[in-house]
C-alpha cells in the first residue's frame, strides 16, 4: 500500500539522520516511483533497498555508492531528483547536494590536476561541514580517466574525515555505458515472450560491469574505485516501451494542465523513433523528446 506520509520523523531511522536538513522518507519515495517511474522496476527496487539499509545504520560502515547505468531519457536523472526530494528537507535546492558534469565542472583535460586538487577539497570541505552530503557525478563516460581516483579515500570504510562522520555521505555517478548490455537482455527476454519484470539485477551486472571496465572513454577506466569494489550498487535502467511513452506523455500533458486526450497521446508516442527497426521495440530516446514535442500535437 502507498503512504502518503508528508514527512517521516528522524527518530524512526536515527537521531542523526535529521542533521543538515536530512529528512529521509522513503515511503514517500516508494511511493512517487511506483506511481512516476515507469518501466523501472529494477531500478526502484535496488535504490529504495539499498537506501533502506543504509538508512537503517545509525554508523554505516561506507558511504552508500551508487552506479547509474541505462540509454538516454530512461529516467536515471529523474529518479535522482526524486531521491533528493525525498532526503533533503528542502530538496534539489539543498546546499548539501553537489552536482558534478565533466563538461561544466572538468571541461579541460589539461587542467587534470587542478581538478583533482579542488575536487578534492570541494568534497573533504563539504564532508566536514556536513556528513550527510550527497555527492552526484553525471556523464562518468565523459569524465577524464584518472580524475575521479581523487575521491577514493572518501568511498571506503577507513579514512578519517576531522569533525565529521563521512561514512553517512551518498555518491551517486550516472553514465550512458552498459546501456547497449541492458538493451540487449531487454530485448531477449521481449523475443523470448518473457515478463519484463523477471529481469534480475544479476541478468545484467557482470556485463555493465565489464563494459564499464573496458571502455577508456570511462572516468572509471583503471579506477581504484572498481578494483577495490567500492560501488555498492549498480543500478541498471531499462530501454522504454511504447506504452512507457504513452504515460509519460499523458505525465507530461498533466504537469502542463492539458487535456489528455487519446490520439495527441498516440501521436506524440508515434512520433519517436523504435529500434529494432523491424521490431520497434523500444523507444531509442526513452522519454527524453517528450516534453518538447508535444506542442506540436496540441
Ligand atoms: N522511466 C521514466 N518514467 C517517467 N518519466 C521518465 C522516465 N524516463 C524519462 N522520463 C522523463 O523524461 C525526462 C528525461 O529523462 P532523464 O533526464 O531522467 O533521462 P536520463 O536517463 O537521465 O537521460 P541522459 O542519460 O540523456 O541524461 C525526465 O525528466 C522525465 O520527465
Amino acid at each position: 500500500m502507498c503512504w502518503e506520509f508528508s514527512t517521516l520523523h528522524c527518530n524512526l531511522y536515527s537521531v542523526t539522520a535529521c542533521e543538515c536538513s536530512f529528512r529521509p522518507n522513503l515511503n514517500a519515495l516508494e511511493c512517487d516511483l511506483a506511481r512516476n517511474l515507469f518501466g523501472q522496476h529494477l531500478a526502484q527496487e535496488v535504490v529504495v533497498n539499498a537506501l533502506r539499509d543504509f538508512l537503517e545504520a545509525d554508523y554505516p560502515s561506507k558511504p552508500l555508492v551508487l552506479s547509474f547505468h541505462g540509454w538516454s531519457g530512461t529516467g536515471k536523472t529523474f529518479l535522482s531528483s526524486l531521491l533528493v526530494k525525498y532526503l533533503y528537507k528542502d530538496g534539489g535546492r539543498s546546499p548539501y547536494i553537489h552536482y558534478f558534469s565533466p563538461i561544466l565542472n572538468f571541461p579541460h583535460a589539461q587542467n587534470l590536476d587542478q581538478y583533482k586538487e579542488k575536487l578534492k577539497q570541494w568534497i573533504q570541505g563539504n564532508l566536514t561541514t556536513c556528513g550527510r552530503s550527497l555527492f552526484l557525478f553525471d556523464e562518468m563516460d565523459k569524465m577524464h580517466p584518472g580524475l575521479i581516483d581523487v575521491i577514493v579515500p572518501f568511498l571506503g570504510p577507513s579514512w578519517v574525515v576531522f569533525g565529521s562522520n563521512y561514512k553517512k555521505a551518498i555518491f551517486i555517478f550516472i553514465s550512458n555505458s552498459g546501456g547497449d548490455d541492458i538493451n540487449e537482455v531487454a530485448l531477449k527476454f521481449w523475443r523470448e515472450r518473457r515478463d519484463r519484470e523477471e529481469i534480475r539485477l544479476s541478468d545484467v551486472e557482470s556485463a555493465i560491469a565489464n563494459t564499464v571496465i573496458s571502455d577508456r572513454e570511462h572516468g572509471f577506466w583503471q579506477s581504484e574505485i572498481i578494483k577495490q569494489n567500492l560501488i555498492d550498487f549498480v543500478v541498471p535502467f531499462l530501454p522504454l516501451r511504447p506504452h512507457h511513452v504513452k504515460q509519460c506523455v499523458h505525465s507530461e500533458l498533466m504537469q502542463q494542465r492539458l487535456a489528455t486526450e487519446e490520439d495527441i497521446v498516440q501521436s506524440v508516442a508515434d512520433s519517436l523513433v523504435y529500434i529494432p527497426e523491424d521490431e520497434k521495440v523500444f523507444s531509442s530516446t526513452g522519454c527524453k523528446t517528450v516534453p518538447s514535442r508535444i506542442v506540436y500535437y496540441l
